[in-house]
């Protein structure tokens, strides 16, 4: 088999230089027409071959006898038909035959565009096994490698370079009415950085968990790029790139890009909600508050990370032993997700009863400086300045050892992209700290960035540092593991914070109530409603979120609890009988109707 030839391409791009920007895809960004709406053949008018090759109608073996006649599929298939069992059997097996994580990824994503009902139901099925490949840890190095991974468009893409046509590339999309979008520009994926348009795969992995974690049907979601360069040198120079090659705008044309693409999305599909994902800092934060009240819209580093971190932070206290009251937290990293998640937890101790500043006193922030303070001598960002100390006496504490001595700390969350930062010591003091004089109160240890590559410490060594004592949840999945005491083996089960329990109830929520905004109350009940999600086996086995297997019911939940607070809010635009209809059955009748809506293939 002849390699592709690199270096041609190579010299292609020597030769071709366009306003500073080199490669292929230049010579064809420019504006487009609106020539005509992309046609969309109904389910019901397609037959034969075409329904074979349409994902979203394609059942495979599942054809009945009688559709395979109707349809005219008679020997276009095998003549087995197979039960869903049989069928997610088969899948399993060519996953476990895959020798890398990548393999097992592209075989999933290969099946998702033939067979989509076939794909769910193995997600669905084995979410465990497999949600570690559609998603973190996997899907960052599916990220890092995108360009050369590619083989078909699953997203949009859409460029910088062609903001007028915006609307134009939206009707493009091929299924009518999408409900859900996840937006990224690519510029802070997972804790990978700026990875420009190959960041698309948080987008199209989000998505997958919309569908596989809460049922929102895959005809209705959209994964978007937005392309505005790249600051990624070895994007820019990779021959197989597929995104502009250019550095990033300023701030204020990317922001001009992004009120423009706002717009459209509200004018063309005026039903959707839109998901803000791994933009940098400053863009999230700016993002969400120009559009939070304007638009259907949420940020999910911000607000779903929050509210996934509080929601395991409650049944983490009373695990512990250390009463809310005298709770201190040490957050490393003081970015889009660790102020997000700070604040939301902020909103829980005023909601207790606390004022704004006791509440806010609580929280003790380290950056790559130190401890963020009024007079550290830096000129802090805006979204730091909420949490910025004035109480440190003119003390600068410069590393985590130094703070924890200082705060004496009941929890340490870690949101700061940087593999081990949660050394030995740092655990050990954390542990010293909540555990003085012996007194057998545990300490809370969330090491939740992402991928595994970048999380604060590993589940073993937080539990070998605590002498197995730690309240643990990261990101990205450990496995359990076991530690043998003389004759008998005990096994320690670590807990998943991520976003996953949130974003996809909280996004089924607000669709099915037709919410005309995400408002902060919806989010704090998302929060609320899944720390109340465990069930008896959880919580006797100290879990502080579902088995992940349940992650499906939590987000019934999550949902019910939301759409009841976007009535609430009165933001929900359903008539006001549908809800007086639900009411006289307590949740029962709310509980049914979700459940009614959502997605379950090959069932
Ligand atoms: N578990 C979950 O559900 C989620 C996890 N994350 C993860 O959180 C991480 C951070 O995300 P963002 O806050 O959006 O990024 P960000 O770039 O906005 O913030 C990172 C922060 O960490 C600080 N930092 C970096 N290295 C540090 C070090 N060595 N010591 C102390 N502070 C350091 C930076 O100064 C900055 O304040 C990423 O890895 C991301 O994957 C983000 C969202 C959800
Ligand atoms: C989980 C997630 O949203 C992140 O790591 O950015
Ligand atoms: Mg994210």
């Amino acid at each position: 088999m002849s390699s592709v030839d690199i270096s041609a391409i190579e010299e292609h791009m020597k030769m071709a230089s366009l306003d500073g920007l080199r490669g292929y895809a230049q010579d064809h960004y420019g504006e487009v027409q609106q020539y005509r709406t992309t046609d969309y053949v109904p389910k019901s008018a397609a037959g034969g071959f075409q329904v074979l090759r349409e994902p979203l109608w394609n059942k495979g073996l599942s054809f009945t006898p009688e559709e395979r006649v109707s349809k005219n599929l008679t020997g276009l298939i095998p003549h087995a038909m197979e039960s869903a069992e049989t069928q997610v059997a088969r899948c399993m097996k060519m996953i476990n035959s895959r020798q890398t994580n990548i393999d097992k990824y592209l075989y999933l994503s290969a099946l998702k565009d033939q067979n989509v009902d076939l794909f769910y139901r193995v997600l669905i099925d084995n979410v465990r096994e497999l949600m570690p490949l559609v998603y973190t840890p996997t899907i960052g190095d599916v990220c890092l490698q995108y360009s050369t991974l590619y083989t078909r468009p699953e997203a949009l893409y859409i460029s910088i370079k062609q903001r007028k046509s915006i609307r134009t590339i939206l009707r493009n999309w091929p299924y009518p009415n999408p409900e859900i979008c996840v937006v990224t520009d690519g510029s802070r994926i997972l804790g990978l950085g700026d990875l420009g348009v190959n960041g698309v795969g948080i987008s199209i992995g989000k998505l997958a968990l919309y569908t596989g974690a809460a049922g929102i049907h895959p005809s209705k979601t959209l994964p978007i790029v937005l392309d505005t360069g790249t600051a990624n040198e070895t994007n820019l120079k990779d021959p197989l790139y597929l995104g502009l090659r250019a550095k990033r705008p300023s701030p204020a044309v990317a922001q001009e890009f992004m009120d423009e693409f706002m717009e459209a999305v509200a004018d063309v599909y005026p039903e959707m909600l839109v998901q803000f994902e791994d933009f940098e800092t400053e863009k999230a934060f700016n993002y969400l508050s120009r559009y939070q009240h304007k638009y259907k819209c949420f940020n999910d580093d911000i607000q779903g990370t929050g509210a996934v971190v509080l929601a395991g932070y409650i049944g983490a206290v009373n695990l512990s032993g250390v009463p809310i009251e005298e709770q201190r937290l040490v957050f490393m990293g003081a970015g889009s997700a660790g102020v997000g998640v700070a604040k939301q937890m902020v909103e829980y101790y005023t909601r207790r009863g606390l004022s704004e500043q006791a509440a806010r006193e609580k929280f003790w922030l380290v950056d790559t400086k130190g401890l963020v303070t009024n007079d550290r001598g830096d000129k802090l960002p805006d979204h730091k300045k909420y949490f910025s100390r004035q109480d440190n006496g003119g003390h600068q504490f410069r590393t985590l050892e130094e703070v924890i001595e200082y705060v004496r700390p009941s929890a340490l969350v870690g949101l700061t992209a940087t593999f081990g930062v949660f050394t030995e010591s740092v655990v050990r003091a954390l542990k010293a700290s909540v555990d003085a004089g012996g007194s057998g109160r545990r300490p809370i240890l969330f090491p939740l960035s992402n991928p595994l590559t970048k999380a604060e410490c590993t589940f073993e060594q937080a539990i070998q540092w605590t002498e197995g004592t730690v309240i643990f949840a990261s990101g990205s999945p450990f496995a359990s593991f076991s530690i043998k005491h003389g004759d008998h083996a005990v096994t320690y089960h670590p807990n998943q914070g991520n976003n996953v329990y949130v974003f996809p109830g909280l996004g089924l929520g607000a669709i099915l109530c037709k919410a005309s905004k995400v408002t902060d109350e919806m989010v704090y009940i998302a929060a609320q409603s899944l720390s109340e999600s465990l069930n008896a086996e959880e919580i006797h086995k100290g879990l502080i979120y579902p088995h992940i297997e349940r992650v499906r019911d939590a987000s019934v939940v999550v949902a019910r609890e939301v759409m009841k607070a976007a009535r609430r809010e009165g933001v929900s635009t359903l008539p006001e009988s549908q809800w007086v209809e639900w009411e006289e059955w307590g949740d029962v009748a709310l509980t049914k109707f979700i459940k009614e809506k959502i997605y379950d293939p090959l069932k």
